[in-house]
Parts: C-alpha cells; sequence; structure tokens
C-alpha cells in the first residue's frame, strides 16, 4: 500500500486514523488502556535502516520481478515519522469505540506503522485488563503475576508483566520486568526444592537456615496437611530464632477445604500472622468462587490465565481511516459500511469528553473536534438507538485524548508505572460498580455527540446511495 500510495503521487495526503475495539474484553464491562509507553518509544525510532532497505529491494513480485523501485526504496530510507498522535494515556478506564489512538499525518505513514501500533495496544490493554479483573475479584488482597513460564514467547511475558502490573497486580516473579520497569518482584520456591532434598522436612529446614526471612513453604509435594505440619515445625524453630514463618503456599487440591484445614493448623500453633499463598492455574472466577467458600486465603498467585488472557487471547482492536484533506483544505470524513452496524466506524477528527457528576463518571461523549466549540450543555445519541439520548449541562468535564507525539517528538511526559498503576485504581473507584461484575455488566454510557451523530448517518445514506 505504501508503495502504491507513493507511485500515485498520494504518499503525503493527509489523512487520521483511530484505533479503537468494538467489544469489551471478557464479556466485561470496560478496559484499560495499556501500551502507550511500547508506542512513544516506537515512534521516536521509527526509520528504516540500510538493512530494512536492502530487505526490501530483494523481494520480488508473482512475475518475478524486483517489486520495489529504487526511487521509492530511496524515499522511505529518508523517511522521517512526521505525524501527529493523540491518545488516551495509560491506565484510563476506556469503552468500544473510543478513539485510544488518533494518528493524524502522510497517509504512507499513518499506514506504515499501523499494524505496530495494533498489536502493541491490543496486548497490553487486554492483560491490563484481566489483571484489573483477578485484583477486583481478590477484593484488596494480594495477587502476584506468576506468569512468565507459560507467557506468549520472552517478550509477550515482559509487556504482560508490566500490562499485569498496571491493571493491579502487586507484584511479579519475571525478575527481567523487575528490573526493567522497577515491578517489585516476589516468589515463593517450586516442587523441585523439596524433590531434591530426602524428605519435605529437610528441605524447609535448609531453605529456612538459608532464607529465614523469606519463608513461604509450598506445602503440597506429597501431602497437603503434612506439608502444613511440617512447616510449622519448622516455623516453631524459625521462632526460637526470632524469625517469622512466613507463608505457605497451596498448588492444588480443593483449595478452599485446604485452606481452611491449614488455617486451623497455622491458627493452633499461634501462627495466625502466617498468610496462606495459592495458586494452580486461577482466574477471577476460580478466586471469586473460592471467596465465597471462604477459602482462607490471602495472596493469590496467578500466572497462564492472566499473561495468556486464556478466555480471549485477543482484543479486537482496529485502525481506521475517518478522514482525509481535500485539495481545498477542507475534511472530507471517512467511514467503513457494514452490515453490522457495530462494524460501522465513526468518522471524523474524534476526541472523547468524559463527564463527572459528584465523584462518579457518568458518561463519555465522542465528537468531532473539527467545527465543536466548548458550551455548558452537550446532547449526546446512543449509537445503538437513535430514540435515546443523555445531555450534560454544566458537569465536570475532560478531554481524554492528549498530545503525544508531534513534529518527530515525544510532547507528552507518560507517568511512572507506580502512577500509571495508582490512576488505574483512581478510575475504576470512580465508575459504579456494575461495570466491574463479571456476569451481564453495567453498560457504560457512551454516546456520539449530537452533530457527530447526524454526520455520521448523512454519510450512511450518502455510500448506501452511492452503491
Ligand atoms: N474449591 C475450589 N473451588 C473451585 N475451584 C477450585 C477449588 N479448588 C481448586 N480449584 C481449581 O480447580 C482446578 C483444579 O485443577 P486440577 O484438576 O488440575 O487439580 P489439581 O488438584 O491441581 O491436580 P494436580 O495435582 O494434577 O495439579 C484449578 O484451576 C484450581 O484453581
Ligand atoms: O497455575 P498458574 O496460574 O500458571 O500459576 C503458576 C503455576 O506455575 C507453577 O506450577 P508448575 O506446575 O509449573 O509447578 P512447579 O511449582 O513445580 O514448578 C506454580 O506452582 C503455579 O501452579
Ligand atoms: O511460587 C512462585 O514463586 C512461582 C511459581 C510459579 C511461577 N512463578 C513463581
Amino acid at each position: 500500500m505504501a508503495y502504491g500510495y507513493w507511485k500515485s503521487g498520494r504518499g503525503e495526503q493527509e489523512v487520521v486514523f483511530n484505533l479503537f475495539f468494538r467489544r469489551n474484553p471478557f464479556k466485561g464491562g470496560y478496559a484499560i488502556a495499556c501500551g502507550l509507553e511500547y508506542i512513544l518509544d516506537y515512534l521516536q525510532n521509527f526509520r528504516l535502516d540500510s538493512s530494512d532497505i536492502s530487505y526490501l529491494a530483494s523481494l520480488k513480485g508473482n512475475d518475478g520481478k524486483v517489486l520495489f523501485e529504487a526511487d521509492f526504496l530511496d524515499y522511505l530510507s529518508n523517511l522521517k515519522f512526521s505525524c501527529t498522535v493523540d491518545a488516551i494515556p495509560e491506565g484510563t478506564v476506556v469503552f468500544p469505540h473510543e478513539p485510544l489512538l488518533r494518528v493524524r499525518g502522510p497517509i504512507i505513514q499513518c499506514q506504515l506503522i499501523e499494524t505496530p501500533l495494533l498489536n502493541i495496544i491490543n496486548f497490553q490493554t487486554l492483560i491490563a485488563t484481566k489483571a484489573s479483573r483477578v485484583v477486583w475479584a481478590s477484593k484488596g488482597e494480594s495477587v502476584l503475576e506468576f506468569g512468565l513460564r507459560r507467557a506468549q514467547g520472552i517478550d509477550g511475558g515482559l509487556a504482560a508483566s508490566r500490562a499485569a502490573y498496571i491493571g493491579g497486580c502487586d507484584a511479579t516473579s519475571n525478575v527481567l520486568a523487575g528490573k526493567l520497569f522497577g515491578i517489585p518482584v516476589r516468589g515463593t520456591h517450586a516442587h523441585s526444592w523439596v524433590m531434591s532434598f530426602e524428605s519435605e522436612l529437610e528441605a524447609f529446614e535448609t531453605y529456612a537456615e538459608i532464607m529465614p526471612n523469606n519463608c513461604v513453604f509450598l506445602v503440597d509435594t506429597y501431602d497437603t496437611i503434612e506439608g502444613v505440619k511440617n512447616a510449622v515445625k519448622v516455623g516453631q524453630k524459625l521462632r526460637e530464632k526470632g524469625y517469622k514463618l512466613a507463608g505457605i503456599r497451596l498448588d492444588s487440591g480443593d483449595l478452599a477445604y485446604l485452606s481452611i484445614q491449614a488455617r486451623k493448623i497455622l491458627d493452633e500453633a499461634g501462627f495466625s500472622d502466617t498468610v496462606i499463598v495459592a495458586s494452580n492455574d486461577l482466574d477471577e472466577e476460580i478466586i471469586e468462587s473460592l471467596k465465597n467458600q471462604e477459602a482462607q486465603i490471602s495472596v493469590w498467585g496467578v500466572g497462564t490465565k492472566l499473561v495468556t488472557a486464556y478466555d480471549q487471547p485477543a482484543l479486537g482492536g482496529v485502525y481506521k481511516i475517518s478522514a482525509i484533506r481535500r485539495k481545498d483544505g477542507s475534511w472530507d470524513y471517512k467511514m467503513k459500511l457494514s452490515e453490522q452496524s457495530i462494524k460501522i466506524s465513526n468518522p471524523g477528527i474524534q476526541q472523547v469528553k468524559r463527564f463527572e457528576k459528584n465523584g462518579e463518571f457518568i458518561g463519555d461523549m465522542i465528537f468531532n473536534e473539527e467545527n465543536f466549540t466548548e458550551s455548558h450543555s452537550y446532547t449526546m445519541i446512543d449509537p445503538a438507538d437513535s430514540t435515546r439520548f443523555k445531555t450534560f449541562s454544566d458537569e465536570k468535564n475532560e478531554n481524554l485524548l492528549v498530545r503525544v507525539f508531534e513534529n518527530g517528538k515525544i510532547t507528552f511526559q507518560n507517568p511512572n508505572i507506580q502512577q500509571i498503576r495508582n490512576r488505574v485504581k483512581e478510575q475504576l473507584s470512580k465508575f459504579h460498580a456494575g461495570i466491574k461484575r463479571f456476569v451481564n455488566p453495567h453498560s457504560y454510557p457512551v454516546g456520539l455527540e449530537e452533530n457527530l451523530w447526524s454526520l455520521k448517518h448523512e454519510l450512511v445514506r450518502r455510500l448506501r446511495k452511492k452503491m
């Protein structure tokens, strides 16, 4: 496509693209925007070096001839990224059809970055959302991300650890993620530690001698209840030396039943401060169920199902063109038609206003920034049902998209990972709890500002007539 735009003399034509998703992941009521930091890094380093150009020069078409002419490759080797990018900051709660990113600039450049942008945002947004659900299920108890061993490759594992921390996990067992992103690292020990000794007791005792301050014993290698008793024996020795038995970990069997039994044994031996960690294919639904069963677990180790987003392995984010600059300087608004109304994209230079009343978010309005004036009162229409509308008068509001890249430079100070994680917490606390429930969540109102709604319907009529 880039070659086509260049060859037809349209490569520099100014356009606007929006990146958005159409459905909340996990049949949930929201998503958490994540991945902007990677995007800014990518855009800042965007270039094709000589090895890229040589590779492209070697590509042949179906006729066996060289695919790209030398002048085009020359153009590519001199290409500097000059688009203007607006984005919703990481850690913001977002909803279907809201542009998470808006890219404006020469069509060749906007197009070349489509796949990287989608790759980064789709994955990290998905994992941050999954993490926030797992954390919601844990009701404020600690969630440790244990996913690297089953993550989608090393780079996927790294990005997943970052997104999981942003989504609300407290720490990761991925030490590289700790080093690179400043995420706290935590972990216990594996069955192999126990199995490498003659007995479980000897394994725990040796561990306690070496790391008396970090004893969380995995008790299920042979028999969980016997394992808890062994942990208590070592705990008593630790106590005599002035240390504490920090915890035990359950990794198999009925986690509700075993945690209740383990709690009794620990309490009776005076270890009421010793925490019970659980792991084993946990996700938000199992955690919710275990809590309903009054499981005595206070730290949750969650791996595979979190970092692979097991029940929905991809967010369906897309990148659609929504405006093209005409020669006379005006915008020609664009949209994609579809038989399915959910797939009809929105036209315009889109921005999102989030309204707030008494500390609670009450609705988001997508509007066309061109020909838009700030006022006291706004009306938005439900895109799925034009008879439903919502009016906002004098309510506090905020435009969600901010300028992050302009004239080849980053123009936005991305907050540090801690601040992004705090933003998630703060944002989630301002939405009605109904959007967070797992079954049939409440649908938060997101509408089209009335002029954008009219523009969209006028365009649909015109496009359908043309066909
Ligand atoms: N009380 C419970 N209620 C709901 N789910 C549970 C409960 N206890 C454990 N689970 C979950 O059920 C699944 C049990 O997995 P599985 O059948 O592999 O059993 P296991 O005891 O782990 O066996 P193995 O010893 O082979 O690991 C896990 O996802 C676990 O988190
Ligand atoms: O279940 P997840 O959510 O992915 O959490 C991480 C899992 O990885 C480990 O299991 P593994 O079977 O690899 O055993 P190990 O502890 O003996 O290494 C750990 O014991 C957890 O069960
Ligand atoms: O217990 C742990 O620390 C652990 C287990 C599996 C994966 N990561 C960490």
